[in-house]
């Protein structure tokens, strides 16, 4: 019998819901990475792996990876290790890889352009639904597998397609007006590659990307080394 949903029987959901509200955003980042590299394995045909080749796998220790998946409830067996495909399941419905997000675009130039062809989104749950630009020659080109679309079609579009995430990939001087118009039509979350601080309201989770500044973190890191 289904024992009941109780705060000391959690469901299933209840119980990752909890563990996503303790992980450090560094473990989250570990954590997508034994994700992809356990879908590498599984490519591979490999059905075990333990906590040491994990974590040659992502450069870290072995013991930061025991950590890191006794926090979301995966203890390797001694001996045996972890059976790949349930913990990349396990990991993946963590993470929400198992829920199927929509995404749209904003801003179709050179990185945007790179980014339509990328088919890695896909495999975690992302898809991109559509694109929006307004340099009137790129309308109606398909990108990947992505239409791009007039900005003036934006608020039709979404308010039809319901996206949950964007990906701002405009000149900084506009980001800050597309993020209110799209935070306006209920986007919960913006991944910003435009160098610029959104202001966005406190529900909105905004990741910023920033190759510039990661490389002036890697150069600093050899400088001192
Ligand atoms: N995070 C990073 O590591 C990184 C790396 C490269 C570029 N960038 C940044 O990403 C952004 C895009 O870079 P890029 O090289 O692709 O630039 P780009 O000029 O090639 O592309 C920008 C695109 O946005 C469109 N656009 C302009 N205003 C718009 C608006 N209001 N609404 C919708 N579309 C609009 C333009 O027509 C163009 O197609 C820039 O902000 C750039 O600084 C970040």
């Amino acid at each position: 019998m289904t024992p009941p949903n109780t705060p000391e029987n959690p469901s299933d959901d209840e119980a990752s819901e909890n563990v996503r509200a303790d992980l450090s955003t560094p473990a989250v980042g570990r954590l997508s990475l034994y994700y992809r590299e356990l879908h590498r394995l599984l490519d591979a045909g490999q059905m075990s792996t333990n906590s040491r080749d994990l974590a040659a796998m992502v450069n870290v220790s072995a013991a930061v990876v025991r950590r890191d998946l006794s926090s979301i409830g995966s203890v390797g067996r001694r001996g045996v290790g972890y059976d790949v495909a349930s913990l990349a399941q396990h990991i993946g419905v963590v993470l929400g890889s198992g829920v199927h997000w929509k995404a749209v675009m904003i801003g179709v130039g050179y990185l945007g352009n790179a980014l339509l062809r990328y088919r890695g989104f896909e495999r975690l749950g992302f898809s991109l639904a559509a694109a929006f630009d307004t340099d009137p020659s790129k309308i109606n080109r398909v990108v990947g597998e992505t239409r791009i679309l007039a900005m003036d079609q934006l608020e039709p579009v979404l308010r039809d397609l319901k996206p949950e995430l964007a990906i701002l990939t405009v000149p900084s001087e506009q980001a800050t007006d597309v993020a209110s118009r799209i935070v306006a039509l209920g986007i919960q979350g913006i991944l910003n590659f435009a160098p610029t601080t959104l202001r966005v309201p406190s529900s909105v989770a905004v990741i910023n990307v920033d190759l510039a500044s990661e490389l002036q973190q890697l150069a600093f890191r050899i400088q001192n080394s």
